[in-house]
C-alpha cells in the first residue's frame, strides 16, 4: 500500500513557473526567483498566509481569503488545509508548464 501522506504523491521536485498575480503572492513571502519546486510553492504560499494572518484562530486548518489577493488567484473565499488534493488543483491553475 502507498505509505506518506497525499501530498508527497505529487512530484515535489518538479520546477514550475507561477503565473503572474501568483508570483506576486510568492514574492511578498520572501520568494525572489521566477522557478520553483512545487515544494517551494507550498513553503512560499504557507508563509504567505502565516504573514497576512488568513488561517483561522479558532479552527487553524481554514484560511480565509475572500479579502486578500490570495482569494483571487485560488478562486476560492476559504479553504480548508486539508484538503490537499483540492489546494494543489487551485494551485495548478496558477502554474505556467515548464515543459511548453
Ligand atoms: C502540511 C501543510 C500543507 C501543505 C500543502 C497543502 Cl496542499 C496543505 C497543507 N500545512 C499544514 N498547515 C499549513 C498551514 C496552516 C495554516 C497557516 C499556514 C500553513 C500548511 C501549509 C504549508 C506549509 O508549508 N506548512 C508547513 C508547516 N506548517 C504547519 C502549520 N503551521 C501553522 C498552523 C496555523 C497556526 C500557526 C502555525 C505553519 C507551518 N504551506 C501551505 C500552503 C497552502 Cl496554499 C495551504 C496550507 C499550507
Amino acid at each position: 500500500h502507498r505509505t506518506g501522506s497525499q501530498i508527497n504523491t505529487l512530484d515535489n521536485e518538479k520546477l514550475v513557473r507561477p503565473k503572474e498575480k501568483l508570483h506576486i503572492l510568492l514574492q511578498q513571502a520572501g520568494a525572489d526567483k521566477d522557478v520553483f519546486t512545487m515544494k517551494e510553492v507550498i513553503f512560499y504560499l504557507g508563509q504567505y498566509i502565516m504573514k497576512k494572518q488568513l488561517y483561522d484562530m479558532k479552527q487553524q486548518h481554514l484560511v480565509h481569503c475572500a479579502d486578500d489577493p490570495l482569494g483571487a488567484v485560488l478562486g476560492v473565499d476559504s479553504f480548508s488545509v486539508k484538503e490537499p488534493r483540492v489546494l494543489f488543483a487551485m494551485i495548478t491553475q496558477n502554474l505556467l508548464a515548464e515543459s511548453q
